[in-house]
Parts: C-alpha cells; structure tokens; sequence
C-alpha cells in the first residue's frame, strides 16, 4: 500500500500542501482530481521524491520513505509519469526506455534488461525504438513515458494527466492498457486527471484536493462525475 499521513510541502516560506491523508491500495486505482494550480503535480512530485515535504509520512509497501531519495523510491516500487511525459526528445525511444532503468540508481542498463510487457503493452516502443522521442505524436510519446516507467516493473504507478492534449482514439489505447497494467501486472495507480469520463471509467476511488487540501474522497461508484465536475469548473 502507498500510504500518506499529515503530509505538507512547500514551496520556499509559500505553503502548498496541507495535511494530506491519502491512501492507494495494492492494485487498486485512484483518480485525484482539482483546478490547475490546487497541488496535485507537487503531490505526484512529493510522493515520487523529486520534492521535499515539510510535514508528515510516506509509506511504501510499510516502509516510511518520506525522506529518502527518489531512486531508493524507485527501487521500493515506484514509478512516476510526468506532466508533459518528461521524455528526452533528443534521444530514440529504445533511449528512453533505457533512461527509465537509471531512475534506480546504479549502473547503466542494458536493452535485454528492458522486460518484454513494455513492448507487449505498447507495440509502438518496439517498433518506433530507434525514432527520435520528439519525432513522434503526443500520444505516441504518452505510451513510450508509461512504457518508460515500467521498465522498473513497479508496484506503484503515478500519473500525471495522460490524456492531456491526446486524441481520442489513442486515450482508448491508453485506457485499454492502464486496465491491463492493472489487471494483469496488479499495479496501483494513482492518476492525475482532468478528464473526469477516463477517471471515472478507470479508478475505484477519488480524491478531491482544492487548494492543497483534501476536501472530498470516496469510491467512484457512487458518485456521477457530474457530481465532483463542480470541483474543476472556475
Ligand atoms: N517550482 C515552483 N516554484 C514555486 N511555486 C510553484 C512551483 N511549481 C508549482 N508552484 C505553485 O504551487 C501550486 C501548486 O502547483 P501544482 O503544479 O502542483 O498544481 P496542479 O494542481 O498540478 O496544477 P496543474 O494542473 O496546472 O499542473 C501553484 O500555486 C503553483 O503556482
């Protein structure tokens, strides 16, 4: 289970995460949803080690990581999606992919250490492998950063809004595949997402955070996204 307790984070003396009490159980998935600017990347980015917190506990699997480096994260289970993909568009996707490896720390990987669900989930970071990441479409690079944190064959996986800007028909394939991630490889997913129809479809819990703070949360079965669309409108 990843589990956060009275956790706050900051940015210099601003305040932008206040008490928060989250939890994602093994292989089960959760939406959080808010307004731009509410906390929910700091959150992601607070979880994964890539920012401190001011207050409170992290717990991976049991074990408190609140302040240990983002590799040590990685190598307790893991795996972090960013806003924007964070590919390197200079480097081949096969590149990329490799890159994920390094966020255990260590020595350099190698292709055979990359394990074959990647390819099985997303055919495109075989077949592309030796296509510049930046040469390829929003939704494309979309499937090679969730391919990319995979890599580490994760227990834990956070998402930082994956439809953005992505058309329809590749949000199917990434929806299809986050169900087999789940189902097939029991990972947890905690998902940052806008669009409330896929996190709805997708999750079996919420979490509503506005202005740092969890205001709602419940299971996705018994709430109408229309219900919570009030928490993202301006
Ligand atoms: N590097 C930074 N330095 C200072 N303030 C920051 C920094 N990054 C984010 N913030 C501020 O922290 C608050 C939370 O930002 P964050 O990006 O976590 O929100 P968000 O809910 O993910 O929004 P969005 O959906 O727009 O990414 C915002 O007020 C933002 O301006």
């Amino acid at each position: 289970m990843l589990k956060l307790e009275h956790v706050s984070a900051a940015y210099g003396q601003s305040p932008v995460l206040f008490d928060i009490d989250l939890e994602v159980r093994d292989a089960e998935a959760v939406a959080l949803i808010g307004r731009n600017g509410v906390g929910k990347s700091t959150l992601l980015r607070t979880i994964s080690g890539l920012h401190p917190v001011t207050a409170g506990g992290v717990r991976l699997g049991g074990e408190a990581v609140e302040h240990a480096p983002a590799f040590a994260r990685a190598r307790a289970g893991l795996a972090y999606v960013p806003q924007g993909r964070g590919l390197f568009s200079h480097l081949t996707v096969e590149e990329n992919l490799l890159m994920g490896l390094s966020a255990l720390g260590g020595r350099p990987a190698t292709k055979k250490e990359i394990p074959p669900l990647v390819y099985d989930l997303f055919p495109i970071c075989h077949d592309m492998r030796a296509r510049k990441a930046g040469n390829l479409s929003g939704g494309q690079q979309q499937q090679v950063a969730i391919g990319r944190a995979l890599v580490t064959r994760p227990a834990y996986l956070l998402l930082d809004e994956p439809t953005e800007g992505i058309q329809p028909s590749i949000v199917q394939d990434i929806e299809a595949a986050l169900g087999r991630i789940r189902a097939e490889l029991r990972v947890a997913v905690l998902l940052v997402e806008q669009y409330l129809d896929f996190a709805w479809a997708f999750a079996d819990r919420y979490y509503v955070l506005q202005r740092g703070r969890v205001v709602e949360s419940g299971l996705t079965a018994d709430v109408q996204p229309s219900a919570v669309q009030r928490y993202l409108s301006v």
